[in-house]
């Protein structure tokens, strides 16, 4: 009933106005999914490459659209093993990712269309959907997402005490809009990044100092807890020749991030910190790990980029005990579920994301709750951040 009768790819927009893939996947029963993939702008040096759309489109039509007709949609290690061998590369060089995702991601939906199922119980089986993942919300943000703004990438509202996944989509809203209030105070204008997070042209010391403010403000408003934390990029600020963390006219040793980076955890009571350190930098991040990872989720992205050999070498050295999971920077679905449970088998908490360039697609969602996964980061406005949010809203409504 899921066998795949014929994919069809186009070109359409990003959240940037960037071109993206699309694939929609038609079964032989009627079943019908569409996929998009995301596209990041701090791409981690070992991600699985994106290719320009139409380069990527048209490549996928020649290769992986006809060994995919006949394939059962509903078995998806078949999906995604001929996706792989159309491409016949370790990255997804020879198709690109952007198709080889849309098409993982559609095929995955088209199986559920068929089986009458929602997404995340097709993926996640049918004790899912009782448990919700913690939104990590972008407030404020610069670095490769806003150039002007804060050299720390993204200040993320983390909301842990919550009672409900609703009541923490709407407080991460209420915290963004707690930051234009406090910016406001200071006299401080602020235009948003890519992801929508207010990106105000002000040091990191402040930006720590507004995000306090309005955390501490909309917690006594909910009166649960909420707490923040962080995505540095690291890799970005790393400069190679200088063997140092640039932050404008500051330079930072490997030592000195980890001192300074730990020095915040314990001043915020920081809940999350993602890439504190560079991307080839185990043993820093093993470092850190071991001072404040008793207090803090150290969370992978660059680091591990979905990839379960990188994670296989960040368990053996102790590196972080978190993880970053983007379908897109490994190329399909099977392989982000199997990053997805060597972390978990191995006590690593999963963090499922966004990329910062994005469509409507709300496939993340599901997967966040078909994984059971901690946390998910998605933003906190603009459609499609909030496509994926109020989907959670959505399956926790038992209404998709
Ligand atoms: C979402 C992120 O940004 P990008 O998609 O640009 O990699 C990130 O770094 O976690
Ligand atoms: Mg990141």
């Amino acid at each position: 009933m899921t066998r795949i009768t014929s994919i069809s790819l186009r070109r359409i927009l990003d959240s940037r106005g960037n071109a993206t893939v699309e694939a929609d996947v038609l079964t032989e029963s009627g079943g019908f999914g569409r996929g998009a993939a995301p596209s990041g702008a701090s791409t981690g040096e070992y991600e699985a490459i994106e290719l320009p759309a139409s380069e990527s489109i048209a490549k996928a039509r020649e290769h992986a659209v006809p060994r995919l007709e006949g394939v059962y949609a509903g078995d998806q290690r078949a999906v995604d093993n001929a996706l792989r061998a159309a491409d016949g590369t370790d990255d997804f060089s020879a198709i690109g990712a952007n198709s080889a995702v849309a098409i993982s991601m559609a095929a995955a939906k088209a199986a559920a269309d068929v089986l009458g199922a929602p997404l995340y119980q097709h993926l996640g089986g049918a004790f899912r959907g009782e448990n919700f993942p913690i939104p990590l919300g972008n407030v404020v943000g610069g670095g490769e997402h806003a150039k002007e703004a804060t050299h720390i990438q993204e200040f993320l509202a983390a909301p842990v005490g919550a009672p409900s996944v609703s009541e923490a989509v709407f407080a991460n809203a209420a915290v963004h809009a707690a930051v234009a209030d406090v910016l406001d105070e200071r006299g401080v204008p602020a235009a948003k990044g890519d992801e929508g997070a207010w990106a105000p042209p002000i040091s990191d010391a402040d930006a720590f100092e507004v995000v306090d403010e309005a955390v501490d403000r909309v917690e006594d408003e909910v009166g649960f807890e909420i707490r923040f934390g962080l995505d540095m990029a690291a890799a970005e600020l790393y400069d190679d020749d200088r063997e140092a963390y640039v932050y404008g006219d500051e330079t930072k040793s490997a030592d000195e991030q980890i001192e300074y980076v730990a020095g915040l955890v314990d001043e915020y009571d920081l809940a999350y910190v993602e890439d504190p350190l560079d991307e080839n930098d185990y043993e820093a991040f093993a470092e850190l790990t071991d001072r404040v990872g008793d207090r803090t989720l150290i969370c992978g992205d660059d680091l591990f980029v979905t990839n379960v050999e990188r994670l296989e070498d960040g368990i053996d050295a102790g590196a972080a005990n978190s993880i970053l999971i983007k379908p897109n920077q490994i190329g399909t679905l099977s392989d982000a579920f199997d990053a997805v449970e060597l972390a978990a088998r191995n006590g690593y908490e999963t963090v499922i994301s966004h990329r910062s360039g994005e469509t409507e697609d709300t496939t993340i969602a599901h997967l966040a709750v078909a994984t059971d996964a901690g946390y998910i980061k998605t933003g906190t406005v603009g459609g499609e951040r909030t496509a994926k949010l109020n989907e959670l809203v959505r399956i926790a409504d038992d209404a998709v």
